[in-house]
């Protein structure tokens, strides 16, 4: 199975799908089963942080395109806090995953990955999350550029989405850092159709859910497929192919 690196490469959008460790050999095995281009391991949602365990768990998935995730509780995440033992877990899973998603506002820890991953050869993924609003365009630009200059290979930004003015603000963002890899999501159900419209645009992997943990607006991982393969010629072909 190809990397997330090769995956990402012909700039054709990846679906991915977001898994805590409940049942890590399942999981992995829909992922082959049902072709998701991305398994997305919430870290955070894991039953223990113990680096044994994580990788253990993390092991699982081998084979799969793998991205890490230990989300802090600031964005919407579980992880209870220690910033140092954060950045520990995310070296320990490092050499296990194809790239890591970290906070552009965890300035503790985010340095450290970016230093780590450029080690292994790995992609680090910045990101900003607002589960309230979709802040303005010029701090919407101030977070590109500040996850950029801190070395992220891909700038993620989920935004709650409150009416058409803001998926409006979030696609022009899209389109003014086109140079840049970008994933970009409005949350709820205002931004929903940004799940499927923006990776038509340039946004590089869209989040889709099976089963539990949706996250606010995000479609079932088969239907996100079925729209994306109805759009995008090129997504159509590369999942016949
Ligand atoms: O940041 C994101 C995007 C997300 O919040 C979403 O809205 O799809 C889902 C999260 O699992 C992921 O880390």
């Amino acid at each position: 199975m190809a990397t997330l690196r090769e995956r990402l490469a012909d700039g054709v959008p990846l679906v991915a799908v977001s898994f805590g460790d409940d049942d890590a050999e399942g999981d992995a095995a829909r992922v082959r089963d049902l072709g998701v281009d991305v398994a997305e391991l919430r870290v955070d949602w894991f039953s223990s942080f113990d680096p044994a365990h994580v990788v253990d768990r993390v092991r699982a998935f081998r084979g799969v395109p793998t991205l890490a995730t230990v989300r802090s509780k600031t964005e919407g995440g579980h992880w209870p806090g220690d910033e140092a033992e954060r950045l520990r877990l995310y070296e320990a899973l490092l050499p296990e995953v194809d790239a890591v998603d970290v906070e552009l506002s965890a300035t503790e820890v985010l340095p450290g990955v970016v230093a780590a991953a450029r080690s292994l050869d790995r992609l680090v993924v910045v990101s900003h999350h607002d589960f309230v609003a979709t802040p303005p365009a010029d701090r919407l630009a101030e977070i590109v550029e500040g996850a950029r200059a801190a070395g992220a290979d891909l700038v993620k930004i989920s935004t709650m989405a409150h009416g058409p003015d803001d998926v409006r603000a979030l696609s022009a963002l899209l389109l003014r850092y086109d140079s840049i890899p970008m994933i970009v999501i409005g949350m709820g159900g205002d931004g929903a159709a940004s799940r499927v419209f923006f990776p038509l645009l340039g946004s590089r992997i869209t989040y889709s859910a099976i089963g539990g943990h949706p996250a606010p607006g995000q479609l079932p991982f088969a239907e996100t497929v079925a729209l994306l393969e109805r759009f995008s010629p090129a997504f159509a072909a590369r999942r016949a192919s």
